[in-house]
Order: C-alpha cells, then sequence, then structure tokens
C-alpha cells in the first residue's frame, strides 16, 4: 500500500496543530507548506523533531516558486535561494523539494532553457543530498501542462530531478491522463490529489478556494490514479487541497475526511477483493426513526402523529418509549429518564436522536464503516434485549444498522392492539439534516462512503434571510433519500436550527403517500394543521402549467404545493414545526424524482412568517 500523505496547506490552525490533527487522523506522512513553515514560531530543526515525535515523515518541503526560466539577475538569486532552502530541508530532514512551474511575467520560455536550470539545480541538489520535483501549474506562464513539466524533466535527465503530478492540475483543465502511464515510475518524485466541484471558473481561483477531497466533487480523480497506478508508481498519495472551509473549519475533522478519502480511493482502485473493503452498504429504506423527547412532548408529539394517521403499536416491555406506525413507516417515542436517547435529549432538546436502515447484512455493514473511521456506537442491553450496531452520525445521533431479513428490532416491543389510525403514508420518502455550510462536504463523503447514495447536482434555495444548500442524496434503488442543508448565512432556518438546536440534526422527514388530497382530508379531520401557503403562489402555479381548474381548486383550498418536471407530477404539505425544531412533510409523486426545489423558497417564507422573530443585530 502506498504511503498516505496530507499538504499542511490543507488545513486550519498553527503548523503544530495541523501536524497533530495530521497524526491522529493516522497519516504517514506530511507535505510542510513554507508558508505554515515561515509564520511558525519554531525552527525548522523543532517542526523535523516534532514530526518525528508524532511519527510522521516530511515527503517534501514546497512550494519553491519562479524558479526556471529567468534572466539574470534574478537567475543568480535562484539558485542562492535554492541552497539556503535546502539547508533549511537538512534541518527538517527532508530530502524533496517541490517546484511549481514559473508564473512571472519576467520568465522566459523554452523547454531546453528550463531543462538547463534544472540540470544545473540538479547538481546543486545533490551535493546536499537532496531532490526536486517539478510540477507544472496549470496557470503557469510557460509550462501549464504535466506532459510538457515531464519532457522537461526528460530532457534534464539528472537523477536527482523528477516530477510531481497534481490531479487538480491535469484534470481541472482536461487534460488527457494516458500519458501519465509512460512516465517511468522512478521519475514521479510525488503524486498530490485533490478533487473539485465543477464550477466554470478561472482555474486560479477555481483551485485556490474550491478544491476537496477526491470524491467530494466533480473531477475524475480515480481515473487519474489508475494511469499512475500503471506507472508502478509506489510513493506517496499527497493530499493538497486548497478550500476556504477547510482554512477555516476543524483540522481534526478535515483531517480525518482526508484519510476517509484515500481510504475510499484506495478502495476503488483496489486489484484484488483482499485489498477491498467491503462493498457499500445497499440500503433497503428506513428501519424507524426514533426521537428523543420528555415525558411533556413525549404528550404532544404523540398526538401530533395520532393527527398524521398514525397508531400506537407497541410499548417497550421496560422503557418509557412507544412505537408509532403507519404503513412500513415505524416512528419511536423515547423519552426514557436516562441513556442515549436522554443525553441527546437534554443537549439537543426534543428531535431525532437515531435513524435505523434497513441493510443487507449488518456485519458487513459495520466493517466498512469502521474501516472508514466511522465511530461506533456501543449500548448496554438489558437481558433478552436486542443490541442494534450502530455508528457515530450527523450531530451526534446515532445511525442504526437493521438486519432486514431477521428485523426483529421490534423484540423489545409489547404490541398493542392497535387504536384507529389510517393508512395513507406509506414509506419515509426523505430525510433532511441541517448542518454548519462547512460540514456539508464532511457529511457527504460520510454518507457516500458508507452506503451506496449517489449525489444529485446540488441547489441553491433562498430563505427569506440568505442561501441554503442542499445536497440530494439517494440511493440506487430509491429506497433511501437524505438531504443535507447547510448555509453560511446565520439567520436563515436552517442555521437558527443549528443554533438554537445546539448542533445539526434532522429538521424534517417527508412521508409519501398515494393520495395527497384524500390524506390530507383526513388530518385535518384529525385535527392536523398545515402551513399556509400565499395566493400569489398558487395564482403563479395556474400560469406556469395550466392546471385544469378543479385541481387548482383543490390545491388552493388544501395549501399543497405543486410541481411538474417533464411529465412527472409532486404535490407535497408541510406541518408546522414541533416545538421549532422539526416538521413533518407529506408527498405524492407521480412518475416524479426530485423534491420540489421549485417550492423550497415559498416553503422557507411561510416557516419564517410562523417563526419566532430574531432580533436583527443593529450595526
Ligand atoms: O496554488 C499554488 O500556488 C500551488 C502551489 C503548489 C502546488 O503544489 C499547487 O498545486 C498549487
Ligand atoms: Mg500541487
Amino acid at each position: 500500500m502506498n504511503k498516505l500523505s496530507i499538504a499542511t496547506v490543507s488545513l486550519s490552525g498553527a503548523l503544530d496543530e495541523k501536524l497533530r490533527a495530521i497524526a491522529a487522523a493516522g497519516f504517514d506522512e506530511v507535505e510542510i507548506f513554507e508558508a505554515d513553515l515561515l509564520s511558525f514560531n519554531g525552527s525548522p530543526r523543532d517542526v523535523g523533531q516534532m514530526c518525528r515525535d508524532l511519527g510522521l515523515t516530511i515527503c517534501a518541503f514546497q512550494p519553491f516558486r519562479d524558479f526556471e526560466g529567468m534572466p539574470e539577475p534574478q537567475r543568480s538569486r535562484n539558485f542562492a535561494r535554492a541552497a539556503r532552502k535546502f539547508d533549511l530541508m537538512k534541518e527538517l530532514q527532508t530530502d524533496l523539494m517541490l517546484i511549481c512551474s514559473n508564473i512571472s511575467p519576467a520568465s522566459l520560455g523554452g523547454i531546453d532553457r528550463a531543462a538547463a536550470d534544472f540540470r544545473e539545480l540538479g547538481d546543486l541538489a545533490a551535493k546536499h543530498g537532496m531532490r526536486v520535483g517539478f510540477e507544472a501549474l496549470a496557470w503557469g506562464a510557460h509550462v501549464n501542462d504535466y506532459r510538457d513539466a515531464w519532457e522537461i524533466v526528460r530532457r534534464t535527465n539528472h537523477p536527482s530531478i523528477g516530477v510531481i503530478l497534481d490531479s487538480f492540475h491535469a484534470l481541472a483543465p482536461a487534460f488527457p491522463v494516458s500519458a501519465i502511464a509512460s512516465i517511468p515510475a522512478d521519475k514521479i518524485f510525488l503524486v498530490q490529489l485533490a478533487d473539485a466541484p465543477k464550477l466554470g471558473l478561472d482555474v486560479l481561483s477555481w483551485s485556490r478556494h474550491f478544491r476537496c477531497f477526491p470524491g467530494q466533487g466533480d473531477l475524475p480523480v480515480a481515473k487519474f490514479m489508475e494511469a499512475v497506478q500503471a506507472t508502478g508508481y509506489s510513493g506517496a498519495w499527497s493530499l493538497e487541497i486548497f478550500n476556504d472551509q477547510f482554512r477555516a473549519g476543524s483540522a481534526v475533522r478535515t483531517a480525518t475526511d482526508g484519510l476517509r478519502s484515500l481510504i475510499l480511493l484506495q478502495d476503488q482502485l483496489a486489484k484484488t477483493p483482499a485489498d477491498a473493503l467491503q462493498p457499500k452498504t445497499s440500503t433497503r429504506g428506513v428501519g424507524f426513526i426514533e426521537f428523543a423527547v420528555n415525558e411533556a412532548k413525549a404528550t404532544d408529539l404523540a398526538t401530533l402523529l395520532s393527527q398524521l394517521g398514525f397508531r400506537k403499536t407497541g410499548v417497550h416491555r421496560s422503557k418509557d418509549v412507544e412505537r408509532w406506525s403507519q404503513g412500513t413507516i415505524e416512528l419511536v417515542i423515547n423519552s426514557e429518564p436516562d441513556g442515549f436517547a436522554h443525553s441527546h435529549y437534554v443537549t439537543h432538546g426534543p428531535g431525532v436522536c437515531a435513524i435505523a436502515l434497513d441493510v443487507g447484512n449488518t456485519k458487513q455493514a459495520m466493517a466498512r464503516a469502521e474501516a472508514l473511521q466511522a465511530r461506533t456506537f456501543y449500548q448496554p442491553v438489558g437481558p433478552g434485549e436486542l443490541e442494534i450496531p450502530a455508528i457515530h452520525g450527523v450531530g451526534g445521533s446515532l445511525l442504526y444498522f437493521l438486519e432486514a431479513a431477521s428485523k426483529n428490532w421490534d423484540v423489545d416491543f409489547e404490541p398493542l392492539k392497535s387504536d384507529a389510525g389510517t393508512d395513507h403514508l406509506s414509506v419515509v420518502d426523505h430525510i433532511s439534516q441541517s448542518m454548519p455550510y462547512d460540514e456539508m462536504l464532511s457529511w457527504l463523503l460520510f454518507y457516500t462512503g458508507i452506503l451506496d447514495l449517489q449525489r444529485l447536482p446540488q441547489m441553491e434555495i433562498p430563505d427569506p434571510v440568505g442561501l441554503v444548500q442542499s445536497q440530494a442524496l439517494i440511493s440506487a434503488n430509491q429506497s433511501l433519500r437524505v438531504i443535507l442543508n447547510g448555509s453560511s448565512a446565520t439567520r436563515t432556518l436552517s442555521n437558527r436550527f443549528i443554533s438554537e438546536f445546539f448542533g445539526s440534526g434532522v429538521q424534517h422527514i417527508a412521508f409519501l403517500c398515494d393520495n395527497i388530497f384524500a390524506a390530507v382530508a383526513d388530518m385535518r379531520k384529525r385535527g392536523a394543521k398545515f402551513l399556509r401557503i400565499p395566493d400569489n403562489y398558487y395564482d403563479d402555479v395556474e400560469a406556469k402549467y395550466g392546471l385544469d381548474a378543479e385541481l387548482m381548486s383543490a390545491l388552493r383550498d388544501n395549501q399543497i404545493l405543486y410541481d411538474r418536471e417533464g411529465d412527472g407530477e409532486f404535490f407535497q404539505i408541510y406541518t408546522p414545526s414541533f416545538d421549532e425544531r422539526f416538521f413533518f412533510e407529506i408527498v405524492e409523486r407521480r412518475n416524479y424524482q426530485g423534491f420540489g426545489a421549485a417550492n423550497a423558497g415559498i416553503r422557507l417564507a411561510a416557516q419564517t412568517r410562523d417563526a419566532r422573530p430574531v432580533s436583527v443585530p443593529r450595526v
């Protein structure tokens, strides 16, 4: 297996904090970014020692800039500067210097001129016992393609000079990666990895602000690495991520995500099953959703559920836990005065503390999750009670794995002769979770790494007081849909949820039905209330879609929202929020795959009108 590495520029904090986070996450090696060293209050020798104490090897010192092709007097200055950096690298105890292609307007082109400069530098490097790797920046003045960097290295023909490949600089300009396979492995001194979302930005801004870990973006990083592997390259895989959120976020979380992304990439490229992880966990849908509440809220929630047609179908043999069911939907209301649910309630208030997924094989699911460094959860169980394997998910909630075949999580429940309910709702259609904007990529990697979920294109939803980014994740068989919402605007409902809920979590759950008009009519009869939608909205729907008058007035009268995609139709309605925490949605799909994104802004405005006002800070 190749050694795993990350460049210090990828993380937040001072150099020592970065190094500790990198070591704690489990990396073998690190690239020291020059700016991190220059701003650090400790000698290069101290930094070298710190790395050794942490068990980290420094695979490169980077970057040395604007070297090749300079006219005098800068040319001589560059050699003197390089000699000083080689001395510094001795103190650090690393032997590889990264030089990125020259971007200076003063630089002169010509691959033979560049090769001559590198040949001379190679001699100097060899004298110091050092090596130099040349990397093409996609915006280099004369060299902006790895194939040209390799040609210069080839013509340099010096054992101390090699090439450095960076997936971003090859993939962002969409250069073919096939030429990589013909570079001799011993001339590839380092491989840097980064992904990025497709944005349509100039390549420099794109690289400096929006890189992300492999699997979090849209670039074919695995194809790039396949070409690298074809050379027989056995050096480090080193993440190099310039990202505004990563610079600001938690170094430990980012480093852990980075390692997870490399483990996932290794898994994707594994040649034999022995090198691969357990396959991604395919789900068969949501087994149950557990709400943590206190006794008073348990009664309120039970009332709301019964208004929606759920019936109480079980009580726990030994705990204050109830089971509520409708169709295949199973909800659990937990008001136990201790245990995990209780601590979730105490920390976050009433809300979802666990989601259980039906999976094919819980052992495989747990093995994959553990290999990807998910935190496992164990809770003492009473005699005869079932222990359900679980990992920690969004906002300190749990993700349980149930084996669908032996769907026996309910062994702990005393069945009740159920009272009257209705049977309009059949399954959990989707679950949406709100989180700080800068955690969205982290949870994206968590979900798509562990489960067989695919990403839909990210959407921007207008809340009246800021934009919300919305990322839908869907399993191939459509049995699980999870939506991640994040906003960097502080007063959006998504962010108020996080600040008032003390962290990320489930903000809403949508249930599917066959006939939303009948379902809503029955629910209203049972006392359910729904969100008020303005008339303007219905005038627009009428203008846009030319629906017949009867359907139009049914939508208006019931306050049901409508969307269309091709010949697919979507109907949706929302409950007011429960205790200002979470809300439910009822949907009907007619050959429609989306989530009514066009209506989300209408819904957010309606909820904002209903919500407690927030004071606007005075300036
Ligand atoms: O953006 C830069 O300057 C820069 C520096 C060094 C690298 O390895 C790189 O890929 C980009
Ligand atoms: Mg690079």
